[in-house]
This record gives structure tokens, C-alpha cells and sequence, in this order.
């Protein structure tokens, strides 16, 4: 009786190596979409991460790791492949295995589940606040229902420019006073027709952000989501790829439960994006006559109780400070002020964020 030769990893990688993946166009073991290979005599089962989820494209690259076993491995082969999303994966946000922005060390999302409570003043602040640590830092003002950016970098007259990448017209970011470089969905509409972007046409924009932008070399990139999680943020969170989401929450209970969802949000088994962390905002008003006094106007210790009780980082606590708001107006974020509370604090907030990425082991830089 002939001995059956046996079946190795080596053998099914290789084969599983002819199939391409058609968004990275790579092959499926050089794009690490492989994992959990078990082998039974004939029976081969392993797990397969695909990037598109849709049914026929699920069906096709089944049906070709079928077709590329049994013709390099063995014509009895038996395959059995789950098929899962690729976002389930942690390392699914590695720059290299990301289509766009391979050259971008982390994308970062600033969400809140409630509008007013200063997602944007505190992106905008961790933007100038990582650039005033070395790095290079780009910022994606996806607010489509009020996009602040252009005012708080004081580039409200600025246009992106354009440039021929490899045979390809693309866009090329506007660069603030400061030294970061960002589009803002506020260059391309006035903020009056900005409020009509709905669903697919908002996802198309922030989509051409990261598509057709040339964003270079960056340590950082920050995307300032619109307030809310309804269907357009799902979208939105689930094209970007994300290195980890922050979420902003004053301290009162009203915007607590919205900042709760948000969290929630990123956790869904489906888009799965680690949270980095809760900062609150206007945790304590502080005079600009007194800096010495704190009020705590809006309740004690709101989203610092929150973030223990999720089991989330509190990445800062960020006073209610006249100049922030000043500071934001005249297109210079408080963070690059001299030696204030606010300017520190807000810069405590950004090393938070550095140090956590370091801890999550997701850090580049
Ligand atoms: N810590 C703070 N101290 C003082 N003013 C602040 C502070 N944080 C935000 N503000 C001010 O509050 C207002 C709302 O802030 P911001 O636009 O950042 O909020 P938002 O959550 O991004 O709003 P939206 O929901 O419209 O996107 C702005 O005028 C801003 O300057």
C-alpha cells in the first residue's frame, strides 16, 4: 500500500501565494491574510481576512484559493476557509497592508457622541500639540456639518493645490502657519451647503481625503469626525483605516451617555477600532483674573468616572479657559502658548495620547 504524502503549511502557503487580493494587490500570504492553518490528512482549514465583504468578491477568492490548492497542493485537497472581515484582525491597520496612506504611521479619529462639547478644538490642539513634539502631523476636517479647521489653522482663504503623482492627478494638502498639513471638507463646499452632505456623498468626500490626496511621509494623521454615531460615522469609520479613535465628552451627564455610544461605536464587532481613550473637555472653568480657581460647572470628574467604568484610558482633563476659545478663533491653537494651565494641560492630553499608542505597541514613532 502507498504511504499518502502528507500535507504541509509550507505546501498550502505557497499555493494560497498565487492568489491575489484585488483591493491591496497583494498575495495572500505577503498581505498576512492567512492565519489558523490546520491541517487533517486532506482536510486543510484555515482562516481567511478579506478586505471587501461583498458576496461575490467573497465568493471569487474562495473559490480561487480552492483552484490554487488543489492545482500546487494536491488534486484531493479538501479546503475549508472561514472567511472573516479584515478590521477583526489587530493588525489589520499596519501602514503596509493599508491601500491608501501606506506612508502615514497612524490614522487617528476624534469622535463625540454629542455636538458643541469641542471635538475640534481638541484635534485641533493635539495636531499643533504633536507638531510642537517633532512630528509631522496631517489633519482631515471631516465635519461635514460645521468644519472648523480652516478657521482654527487660520487657512480659511487657502485652496489645496494639485500635483501628478506616478501619472496621477492628485491633491496636495494645504499646509497651516503651524505645520500641519490638512484638507477640510470646508475647501470644497461653503459651510452653508456643507449641512446637505448626507450618507454615500459624504462617504465619497472623506473617501477622496484619503484617496486622492498626496499626504507624503507622516507620523500622525488626525480625522476629525462629525459629531453623532448615526449611519454616516459607521461609513465614515468603516473606510477609514484606523489606528485607534479618541473620544471628547464634557463632564455632564447628557453628553456622558452620547460619549458612551461613541465609545460603543468603535467597539462594534464590525469595525472593532481600538479606543485610545475619553479626554474631557471644559472639565473645570478657570478664570482668566484667577487662574488659581477651578469651577466645576458642568459636575466633578464626569468622563474620568466614565472612562473607569468602560475601561478606557482618560487621556486628559481640559479646563474651560476664555483664550482656548480665543486662541481658536485667531487661528492659533492654545497649545502653543507659553506656559499657561490650559497650554499644559493640553499638552499633558497630547504625550497621553503618544505614550498610549507607544503602550498599545501600535506606536511607529
Ligand atoms: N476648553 C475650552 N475652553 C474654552 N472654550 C472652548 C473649549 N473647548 C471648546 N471651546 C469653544 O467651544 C465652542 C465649540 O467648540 P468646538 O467647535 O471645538 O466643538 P465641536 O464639538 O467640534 O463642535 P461641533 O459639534 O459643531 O463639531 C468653540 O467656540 C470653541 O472655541
Amino acid at each position: 500500500m502507498s504511504q499518502k504524502k502528507m500535507i504541509t503549511e509550507e505546501q498550502v502557503k505557497e499555493g494560497l501565494s498565487y492568489v491575489i487580493e484585488p483591493d491591496l494587490k497583494k498575495n495572500l500570504i505577503e498581505a498576512n491574510l492567512v492565519s489558523d492553518i490546520k491541517i487533517e490528512g486532506n482536510n486543510v482549514a484555515f482562516v481567511l481576512r478579506v478586505n471587501n465583504p461583498a458576496m461575490h468578491n467573497r465568493k471569487r477568492i474562495v473559490d480561487a484559493c480552492e483552484h490554487y490548492l488543489k492545482q500546487h497542493v494536491s488534486e484531493d485537497i479538501d479546503a475549508h476557509i472561514e472567511v472573516k472581515p479584515l478590521s477583526e484582525k489587530p493588525n489589520d491597520r499596519e501602514p503596509e497592508q493599508r491601500k491608501h496612506m501606506s506612508k502615514v504611521k497612524h490614522v487617528v479619529a476624534v469622535a463625540s457622541g454629542k455636538g458643541g462639547v469641542g471635538k475640534s478644538t481638541v484635534t485641533a490642539n493635539l495636531a499643533a500639540g504633536l507638531v510642537k513634539k517633532g512630528y509631522k502631523v496631517g489633519l482631515i476636517d471631516a465635519d461635514i456639518y460645521g468644519p472648523s479647521m480652516p478657521m482654527m489653522f487660520d487657512v480659511v482663504h487657502d485652496k489645496p493645490g494639485v500635483v501628478e503623482v506616478d501619472g496621477r492627478r492628485m491633491m496636495t494638502p494645504v499646509e497651516s502657519p503651524w505645520g500641519v498639513k490638512m484638507i477640510s471638507i470646508g475647501f470644497f463646499a461653503d459651510p452653508e451647503q456643507a449641512v446637505v452632505w448626507r450618507g454615500p456623498m459624504a462617504t465619497k468626500a472623506l473617501q477622496q481625503m484619503f484617496q486622492d490626496v498626496h499626504w507624503g511621509d507622516l507620523d500622525y494623521m488626525l480625522i476629525d469626525l462629525p459629531p453623532g454615531t448615526g449611519d454616516v460615522h459607521l461609513t465614515l469609520v468603516n473606510e477609514a483605516p484606523l489606528t485607534g479613535a479618541i473620544v471628547v465628552s464634557t463632564p455632564q451627564a447628557v453628553a456622558l451617555s452620547d460619549a458612551k455610544k461613541g465609545v460603543s461605536m468603535f467597539q462594534l464587532e464590525n469595525i472593532n477600532v481600538p479606543v485610545l481613550g475619553i479626554v474631557e473637555n471644559m472639565s473645570y472653568f478657570v478664570p482668566e483674573d484667577a487662574p488659581d480657581k477651578r469651577y466645576h460647572i458642568f459636575g466633578k470628574d464626569g468622563a474620568k468616572n466614565l472612562a473607569e467604568d468602560l475601561n478606557v484610558n482618560l487621556l486628559g482633563q481640559i479646563p474651560l479657559v476664555q483664550s482656548i476659545r480665543e486662541a481658536s478663533d485667531a487661528g492659533r491653537p492654545a497649545v502653543l502658548q507659553g506656559d499657561t494651565i490650559q497650554a499644559r494641560e493640553l499638552m499633558k492630553f497630547t504625550e497621553e495620547v503618544v505614550r498610549t499608542l507607544q503602550e498599545k505597541k501600535m506606536s511607529k514613532v
